[in-house]
């Protein structure tokens, strides 16, 4: 057994309810699902229609995996004894009535699931959970999280107060103030602690962590760096947001093998958020878990805690989570029962350097990095990230989704004082993101340094930038058509929408070109007026003021340019 196992599963099966912390991949399931089991067969048989044991879990993939390692432990019952079986409660595979169905016809005394699922689940009236003797929540504090505690209540008010109770995480302490809503007795406390022989760790000692300081435009050509040169098998890179999972991906997979190194050649690129349907959501885990392959997957925090993936042996963190706490459970996808992983972070220069040292008070071993040269690998990356924007409209659609994204991301940072939006760099990141112009969004009003009309590059038609798709496209240039049109209003075209936006930009805009025309028609009479000439003369006067506003377009029309 591993310490926590052999701390906690005696005391766990002998009636105590307990509160189980230690570090990312110490062997926590098997801490639990031992007892779970050995307290079912104690009770004895139970009937159709009752559950007997709950195992929760806050994602589908956790579930299911814990679920996987139920299966395999319970292979090995003796065929005499009492045979028991365990259920996966997940959404997005099968419905609450085919679940139920299954239950019913099965009779599993354990299931395991999300807390939606659970909770529709336990309302059905054909399922009975009153003679439940055991309920365990993996991942305690994060289940507690705003977002689940009203599931989670419901579930407890089903469920009888006379029962085991199990909390586990290897960041549990900060749930303990609502222990007592999650209905524990008298709980006993096991903190399992690791240490490098001074110093008390929060991360296992086989993690070697290291971060680097860097520029926002630099983030994506270190990663890069960072995957064409790190040695793995499996790297999980950390991303904030879904959008910008599936922009930075989609990126990645048309450019990377552009700037691949020998090393890296043949590496296979996943992609996995939360936004993704169940279907090709467990697809790609199973393939990126399963492929011989050197592997890397970008993903969010769907995929930080107590997924068990033990050839993944490099971690990367684009940015650090909106909590501490998760940095920890991100970082510990790598290291797991005491192999050797290692844990990479990139801080944004300026105030965020001030996060390792907050790291290191919650007892995180760091190391600053070695800072390297990555110049010519930046220039190429650029010159590739341009001509992908300009491909199609779609792309910078979805940086601008992107970005949007990890801005409304930034501004839930917990610790504000590392993260503050006053500091938060709108220009540089728009630039990292690939974006051509600024979005017009209500944090940007208060930012500093913006450039007029949120252009990045010194010009460009947007009228000319063209989508991919036809119909897109079609539609795109039937809004162009219409858009001075005040019938286009009438006709409904939408308000709100982030094309609405981009209308009423470019209305604007032209507000301001019109403006200017005037502004310069105006310098012209005042200049002819000084030269003596009078009003009159309008042909000529027309003829200066056109060569003047020519010229100004010329200007303004000038090829597109990408400085990044
Ligand atoms: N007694 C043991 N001996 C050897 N390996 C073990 C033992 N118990 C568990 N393991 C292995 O250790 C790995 C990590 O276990 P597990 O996923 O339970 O960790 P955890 O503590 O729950 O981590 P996390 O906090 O990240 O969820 C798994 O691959 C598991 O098979």
């Amino acid at each position: 057994m591993t310490p926590v196992q052999a701390s906690s599963i005696p005391l766990f099966c002998s009636n105590k309810d307990v509160v189980v912390e230690a570090v990312t991949g110490s062997g926590k399931t098997i801490a639990f699902l031992i007892p779970v089991i050995e307290i079912i067969l104690k009770a004895g048989l139970v009937h159709r229609g009752h559950v007997a044991g709950i195992v929760m879990a806050p994602t589908r993939e956790l579930a299911s995996q814990i679920y996987s390692v139920f299966n395999s432990v319970l292979e090995f019952q003796p065929s005499a004894s009492t045979t028991l079986k365990a259920q996966l409660l997940i959404g997005g595979s099968s419905t609450v009535a085919n679940d139920v169905q299954k239950f019913l016809s099965e009779t599993p005394q354990i299931v395991v699931g999300t807390p939606g699922r659970l909770l529709e689940f336990l309302q059905s009236p054909q399922v009975r959970s009153s003679r439940l003797e055991v309920l365990v929540l993996d991942e305690a504090d994060r289940l507690l999280e705003l977002g689940f505690d009203k599931t989670i209540s419901g579930i407890l008010r089903m469920l009888p107060k006379q029962r085991r109770t199990g909390l586990f995480s290897a960041t549990v302490t900060s749930a303990v103030g609502e222990l007592v809503r999650v209905g524990l007795r008298n709980p006993v406390k096991v903190i399992v602690k690791v240490g490098d022989g001074e110093h008390e760790l929060k991360v296992p000692t086989t993690l070697s962590i290291s971060y680097s300081v860097l520029t926002p435009d630099s983030k994506i050509p270190f990663l890069i760096h960072s995957i064409n040169t790190l040695k793995y098998r499996k790297a999980i890179v950390y991303f904030p947001t879904c959008a910008s999972v599936v922009y930075f991906y989609s990126l990645l997979m048309s450019i990377w093998p552009k700037l691949q190194s020998s090393k890296s050649a043949g590496t296979q690129l996943f992609s996995l958020h939360g936004k993704l349907s169940q279907g090709p959501r467990t697809k790609t885990l199973n393939n990126f878990i399963n492929t011989v392959n050197k592997s890397v997957l970008l993903t969010t925090d769907v995929a930080a805690r107590g997924l068990d993936i033990p050839e993944v042996d490099v971690v990367i963190q684009i940015d650090p989570p909106y909590e501490a706490n998760m940095f920890l459970h991100r970082a510990g996808r790598a290291a797991r029962a005491g192999r050797y992983g290692e844990g990479y972070v990139f801080l944004t220069k300026g105030r965020e350097e001030g996060y390792a040292d907050l790291l290191r008070v919650k007892k995180v071993r760091l190391l600053e990095s070695q800072e390297i040269d990555i110049s010519d690998l930046k220039t190429e990356f650029y010159r590739n990230f341009r001509d992908w924007i300009l491909h199609s409209r779609e792309n910078h659609d979805m940086a601008v989704k992107a970005y949007v994204s990890y801005v409304r991301f930034y501004t839930k940072h917990t610790m504000t004082s590392i993260f503050r939006m006053s500091e938060f760099d709108f220009v540089g990141f728009g630039r990292a993101y690939g974006l051509l112009r600024l979005p017009s969004m209500p944090e940007l009003k208060s930012a500093q340094g913006i450039p007029e009309n949120g252009w990045l590059v010194e010009d460009i038609d947007m009228d000319a930038y063209k989508y991919k798709d036809p119909q897109k496209e079609q539609a795109r240039l039937e809004q162009l058509s219409n858009r001075d049109c005040k019938a286009a209003t009438k006709l409904g075209l939408p308000k709100a929408t982030p094309k609405a936006w981009s209308e009423q930009s470019e209305r604007k805009e032209r507000r301001e070109v019109r403006r200017e025309k005037k502004k310069v028609k105006k310098e012209v009479i005042a200049a002819s007026n000084l030269n003596g000439d009078s009003p009159s003369d309008s042909e000529e006067l027309e003829a200066d003021w056109k060569t003047l506003i020519a010229d100004r377009k010329k200007k303004r029309k000038r090829n597109i340019s990408f400085e990044l």
